[in-house]
């Protein structure tokens, strides 16, 4: 496999605090002029398949002699058009006259984060999916059992001449991906298209980034080049001599071992469909508030589009066209909004990609781990368990509000997520213990829970990743701290809190 250092590079040293707070002001200023000022992207009509999209994982890159179809496995992508991966997998069936499947490997870890909650999310996504194919003359395959124990085998069954897949930077399916190429013939290649990020995460950076202000300039580069719109898959030439198993999708619902205590997000209708319907929504209603009131917990001005675009039923890139071709009359909120899908989020898939403890404290820069080091012994004003926290049982309204939030509905407003990950780190006896703890809750109940944003999202709370060191104080040591007072400041708390109170009560009695 080509490109990929796992080894995180060694960071600067944070600066003394008084140095360092006038240097603040100044990188705050010039970050906030950057983010501004980003440059207009201009949509260019449906182009070529960009080959720079692909890493061959295998030594062979031509397609079996002799073989009957061309696969797609379909990994971290869930969604027919829009994607990268399908489009590339459709054109080379097509320049062989061969018919196209697509796979997808259902496997469910034992785990308190396999829940209902998730795999309802992506089974129906997936329904969706097959649907579709079948429109499109295209056989999908559900198969049960990870990728390394039932792709090889149903490779050589169905004499597949290629295999494509698409990309997580993530550790299981990085080591899926080793085996399934060890495990596969010789003569087969198998193609990893990056169809989740606009700039491919490995054409973007070779190496891990230190933070967004190093990325943002080498993303921003390559958007003419990336930043395309995108063939239709169509309907496909070649039929299939052999068929796929029909699913029955309700039964496989059914019968997964997952943990049903966490329920379905009602909000959130999977697929799609219903990830463009909230993607108009966002345009029609919210967007026009997105810059001036992103962080008030309070304000529905947030696109709420994280778990569509989590399961890749919606791609990030028609998402950045569609806000920047609609929302031009709402100048002021394009920028940071894209900024947000596009830097921030390209950017946490560059740090799980090249930093293999990117769950871990030992993944945080040098300066990061010493100060939190030297702040572990430090008095906590309260310790609480993992039920306490898990159950909203702290002293802190505001945080139960938004853990409230989380357990019942799936989602916590992007602004509180901080404070909330920030006071685990205050309120639990380690760093160590703060970061599982953050990151056990967040995948166990966020939708979008499981992804590189929340892996980077606790790291940047308690560990400092893609920040600066602040002034000094305890526990937090140079890691930038929150607290309540700073909520007060910048929304109406109380009407957050009495909210979700109120809900609680109701849902109680
Ligand atoms: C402690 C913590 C945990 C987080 N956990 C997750 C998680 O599990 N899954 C997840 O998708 N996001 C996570 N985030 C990032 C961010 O809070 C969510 O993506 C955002 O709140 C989702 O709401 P939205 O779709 O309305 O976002 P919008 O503000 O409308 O943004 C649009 C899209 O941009 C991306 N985005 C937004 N903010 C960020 C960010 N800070 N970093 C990277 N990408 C971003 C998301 O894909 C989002 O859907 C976490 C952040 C923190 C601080």
């Amino acid at each position: 496999m080509s490109g990929r250092k796992r080894k995180a590079p060694s960071a600067p040293a944070a600066k003394p605090a008084s140095k360092q707070q006038k240097t603040e002001k100044k990188k705050k200023e010039e970050e906030e002029k950057s983010v501004d000022s980003a440059p207009e992207i201009s949509e260019k009509p449906p182009t070529e398949f960009n080959k720079r999209r692909i890493r061959l994982i295998s030594d062979t890159e031509k397609i079996k002699q002799g073989s009957e179809a061309v696969l797609y496995w379909m990994l971290r992508d869930h969604r027919v058009q829009d994607n990268w991966a399908l489009i590339h997998a459709q054109q080379l069936a097509l320049e062989e006259e061969l018919p196209l499947h697509v796979c997808f490997c259902l496997v469910v870890p034992k785990s308190k984060t396999s829940t209902l909650r998730h795999y309802s999310f992506m089974l129906k996504g997936l329904q969706e999916v097959s649907k579709e194919c079948k429109q499109l003359n295209i056989q999908f395959h559900l198969l049960h059992g990870a990728p390394d124990e039932v792709l090889p085998g149903f490779v050589s069954e169905q004499r597949f001449g290629a295999v494509v897949t698409d990309f997580s930077p993530l550790r299981e399916p990085i080591r899926w991906l080793e085996m399934v190429n060890k495990a596969l013939p010789q003569d087969i290649p198998l193609i990893q298209v990056d169809a989740h990020n606009v700039v491919p995460c490995w054409v973007a950076s070779p190496k891990q980034e230190y933070a967004a202000r190093t990325i943002r300039g080498k993303i921003t580069k390559l958007l003419p080049e990336f930043l395309t719109g995108f063939p239709l898959v169509e309907k496909h030439s070649y039929t299939a001599a052999r068929t796929a198993k029909p699913v029955d999708w309700e039964e496989t619902l059914n019968s997964l071992n997952v943990d049903r205590t966490v329920a379905e997000s009602k909000w959130a209708e999977p697929g799609t469909k219903a990830g463009l319907l909230m993607l108009k929504s966002f345009i029609d209603v919210r967007l026009k508030t997105f810059g001036t009131l992103r962080n008030d917990p309070n304000s529905p001005s947030l696109s709420q589009l994280s778990p569509w675009i989590r399961f890749g039923h919606l791609s990030a890139q028609h998402v950045a066209l569609q806000v920047q071709r609609n929302g031009k009359k709402f100048g002021s909120s394009v920028a940071p909004f894209l900024e947000e899908l596009v830097v921030r989020r390209e950017l946490t898939d560059n740090f799980c990609f090249y930093n293999d403890k990117y769950d871990k404290v030992e993944g945080a820069y040098e300066w990061a781990q010493k100060t939190l080091r030297e702040h572990a012994k430090d008095k906590r004003p309260y310790i609480y368990t993992l039920q306490q926290l898990e159950n909203a049982e702290t002293h802190d309204k505001l945080w139960n509000a938004a853990q409230y939030q989380m357990v019942s509905e799936g989602k916590m407003h992007g602004f509180l997520r901080m404070y909330w990950a920030k006071k685990i780190l205050e309120w639990t006896s380690s760093p160590e213990e703060a970061l599982s703890f953050a990151l056990y809750l967040n995948d166990r109940y966020e939708l979008d829970g499981q992804d590189p944003n929340g892996f980077v999202g606790c790291m940047w709370s308690i560990c400092g990743i893609h920040d600066q060191g602040w002034a000094e104080r305890p526990i937090f040591g140079k890691i930038r701290y929150m607290n309540y007072k700073g909520c007060l400041r910048k929304f109406d708390v109380a009407s957050f809190e009495k909210k979700y109170t109120k809900i609680k009560e109701t849902k109680r009695s």
